[in-house]
């Protein structure tokens, strides 16, 4: 699948030091996985965990979706290792932790060629900085890093987030100005179910193409939000058949269920049938 096409709904850590997870990951639906050697592997365990997800990723059995592995940042005494690791993996991508500015991403890509660059956005000077980082040629991707962000903002966020929208929201224009994918951070109350459904459908609607998850349980909820509903497919279709229809008559503005549709709105529109493509691709 295309970088370009590819579903980012459900993107799953997994502890790089965990050998069961790592194998159950296998066979769970998630449209992509961050293996994890950051902050979900004690500092005893970094070594040993490096090993086992080399040895894992070669084994392979992960399908098409997107592959990322989080190093440990370039000031820890491991993110050398790390990178030179996985030189040479089947992996989709080397996401940096705590990026501050896009001298972090050049000094990541002049120490490993050709494996897309991906960002965790969770420092304040990474939000100032995100139109630069998001730009950088070698940037794939942004993962909202939602912990560490309001670890370092101080805040203490409500249900509604309202203390983290402007960094999610500038974080997402930065990524949307370069056409690069960006998804949202964690929920950590991993067995609330109405939480976690109400984080994900803001996310979504803030336009997040999907949500970093820590638990199994989490990836059904993530699928069903961020997939086009059969509602949302059925108005794409009727608005693109009465567009071509006035298109036909050499008119401009169609009009379904009372709202105007014009060039933009069928834009809109085969974005989301799209998408609905190459998840029904993704799902086999
Ligand atoms: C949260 C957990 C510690 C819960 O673990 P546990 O109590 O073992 O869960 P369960 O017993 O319910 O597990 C059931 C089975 O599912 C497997 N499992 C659990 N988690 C995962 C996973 N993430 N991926 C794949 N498989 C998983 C278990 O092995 C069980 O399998 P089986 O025995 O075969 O039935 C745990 O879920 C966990 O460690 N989650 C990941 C935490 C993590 O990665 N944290 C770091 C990322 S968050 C972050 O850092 C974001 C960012 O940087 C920020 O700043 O916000
Ligand atoms: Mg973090």
């Amino acid at each position: 699948m295309t970088q370009s096409m590819r579903p980012y709904r459900s993107v799953l850590y997994i502890p790089g030091s965990k050998e069961r997870a790592l194998d159950k990951a296998r066979g769970l639906p998630a449209d992509a996985i961050i293996f994890d050697l950051e902050d979900a592997v004690a500092p005893d365990a970094k070594d040993a965990a490096r090993a086992t997800l080399r040895a894992e990723i070669d084994k392979g059995g992960y399908g098409d979706r997107a592959k990322l592995v989080r190093i440990n940042g370039f000031d820890t005494m491991w993110g050398n290792a790390d990178i030179h690791a996985f030189r040479g993996a089947d992996i989709d991508g080397l996401l940096l932790p705590k990026v501050n500015s896009a001298l972090d991403i050049e000094t990541l890509a002049e120490m490993i060629a050709d494996v897309p660059i991906w960002a965790m956005m969770e420092t304040a000077s990474g939000v100032l900085n995100a139109r630069t980082i998001a730009a950088h040629p070698r940037l794939a991707g942004i993962v909202m890093g939602t912990n560490d962000l309001v670890k370092e903002l101080g805040c203490r966020p409500g249900p509604d987030r309202a203390e983290i929208q402007t960094a999610l929201q500038m974080s997402l224009i930065a990524a949307r100005a370069d056409g690069i994918p960006i998804v949202d951070g964690v929920y950590n109350a991993f067995k609330d179910e109405a939480g976690l459904r109400a984080e994900c459908e803001q996310g979504r609607d803030l336009g997040f193409d999907g949500k970093t998850l820590i638990h199994p349980d989490q990836i059904a909820i993530a699928n069903e939000v961020f997939a086009p509903s059969e509602a949302d497919l059925d108005l794409a279709r009727r608005q693109i058949a009465a567009f071509e229809e006035v298109e036909a008559r050499g008119e401009g503005v169609a009009v379904v269920d009372g709202k105007i549709v014009e060039n933009l709105h069928i834009v809109t529109a085969k974005a989301l049938i799209a998408k609905a493509e190459a998840i029904e691709q993704r799902e086999g």
